[in-house]
């Protein structure tokens, strides 16, 4: 790691990657987090590197009887020392946009371990895409596969090309924002218009149709809506194999394992695993995975500082240097994130923890037992390595916070804290006046 590493006081080599609790004190790897929030301020996102190399392992060992490919979806947390760590363990990428396109690139990712989703892509990011030599595209409308086609005749080459379905399944995601795969849903082509769009590669000839894609869901707890999309999509690729489509060898099977916020069920990745890979066999394809949340979520934490308690209409505050800015999740999609303080008192409150932005919703936990924390107190919000810094924002004029890489008993900041300088740069103070 070199640059950038600070020391920390080692604890011993007896330690498992992840967050626990020792005398009294919590620790994320081998390294005191509240050593972490002295060194580097609050608030700072703390990652594990053993814990994302342990559920990669986890991942791809389930899948070891079947042709695939693991492409981290870089949107859940796109920091480029979690994409080298990843892309050390031999993962691929998924990836949204051109800006995620460049992350993957400055990581090292080569243009064939790249799969390009989303639903609105511009003709900029599917030519730098092609540019890349991506291993295909996900496209999701006829009106994409046009764009797509005029791109790649312009560099003069034919684009690989997934179509992703809309299964029009039930999904049991939390909280409707991420449910992606039910009828009516913006994301893929419905189930019913899909052979249409194989059709229309015919009349396309830059674009070449070599898988089908789906992902319906984020934080999914069971195996029933993967079962029931399986189903509908393999009967589809059956169906256009018979239509005499003869290049689908991909069969991308998105995102969308959940992990534990609070009591949900673990995944069942074997499970999961079996019968994913279940479905690649009998139609004898690569499969191709996007995981994103299951890989890096449950290797962070947030870490943030009491500054205030209070008390108002009876309700106890507990007022935090880290709000919504910080951690979407909670006042975006009501989610629950365990709160822990990294040195307890020990006697616990039932309150609000609150951030300092100016708006009612901003929450990170609501009517919650917590721990009796004081002013200067170090709290630790878990299970935010996913979808945490990512949708941060610099609302209130709010620099984003650190991040910090921690493996083992070492620890680097990998993301400096924004400065007030960071706020402005972009912005102009000699105006420079156009007419039209
Ligand atoms: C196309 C696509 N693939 C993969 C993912 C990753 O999902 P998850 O983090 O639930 O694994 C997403 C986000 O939901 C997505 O939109
Ligand atoms: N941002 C969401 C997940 C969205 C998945 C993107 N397709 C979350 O925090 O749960």
């Amino acid at each position: 790691m070199g640059q950038g590493v600070l020391s920390a006081a080692a604890v011993g080599p007896d330690f498992e990657p992840g967050f626990s609790s020792r005398d009294g004190e919590l620790y994320c790897d081998a390294v005191p987090a509240g050593h972490i929030a002295e060194a580097v301020g609050t608030p700072a996102y703390v990652y594990s590197a053993g814990v994302v190399r342990q559920q990669y392992r986890r991942l791809d060992a389930a899948l070891g009887g079947v042709p695939h490919r693991v492409h981290y979806s870089v949107k859940a947390n796109s920091n480029l020392a979690i994409l080298r760590l990843l892309q050390a363990e031999g993962a691929g990428v998924d990836i949204v946009s051109g800006g995620e396109l460049y992350r993957a690139r400055e990581a090292g990712f080569a243009g064939r371990d790249i799969v390009f989703s989303g639903v609105g892509k511009t003709a900029r990011e599917l030519d730098e895409a092609l540019a890349e030599g991506v291993l295909f595209v996900n496209v999701e409308s006829e009106g994409e596969l046009v764009v797509l086609d005029e791109v790649a005749r312009a560099r003069g080459m034919v684009a690989p090309v997934a179509l992703r379905v809309n299964p029009e399944v039930m999904v049991d995601s939390p909280h409707h924002y991420i449910r992606t795969g039910e009828k009516g849903h913006k994301f893929g082509i419905p189930y019913d218009d899909v052979r249409d769009a194989a059709r229309l590669t015919r009349s396309l000839p830059n674009v070449e149709l070599v898988g089908i894609d789906m992902h319906i869901g984020s934080q999914l707890s069971s195996f029933e809506p993967y079962a029931d999309a399986l189903e509908r999509v393999s009967a589809l690729v059956t169906q256009l194999r018979a239509d005499d489509f003869d290049r689908i060898r991909y069969l991308d099977v998105g995102g969308g394992l959940g992990v534990v916020y609070r009591d949900e069920p673990a995944t069942d990745v074997e499970r999961y695993a079996e019968g994913v890979a279940r479905a690649a066999r009998a139609l004898d394809v690569t499969l191709v995975l996007e995981p994103g949340r299951f890989l890096v979520a449950e290797a962070g934490l947030l870490l943030t500082k009491v500054l205030y308690r209070k008390r108002s209409g009876g309700k106890e505050y507990v007022i935090t240097d880290a709000g919504m800015n910080d951690l979407l999740r909670p006042s975006h999609y009501e989610a629950f994130h365990e709160i822990v303080a990294t040195r307890p008192r020990g006697h616990r409150v039932v309150a609000d923890v609150v951030g300092p932005v100016c708006e009612s919703g901003d929450f990170l936990a609501r009517n919650r037992v917590v721990d009796d924390a004081r002013p200067g107190d170090v709290l630790g919000i878990r299970t935010a390595g996913a979808y945490g810094f990512v949708m941060a924002s610099n609302y209130n004029s709010r620099p984003r916070p650190a991040e910090v890489l921690v493996d083992g008993d070492r620890y680097a900041v990998v993301t400096e804290r924004e400065r007030y300088e960071d706020l402005v740069r972009q912005e102009r103070a000699a105006l420079d006046w156009r007419t039209a």
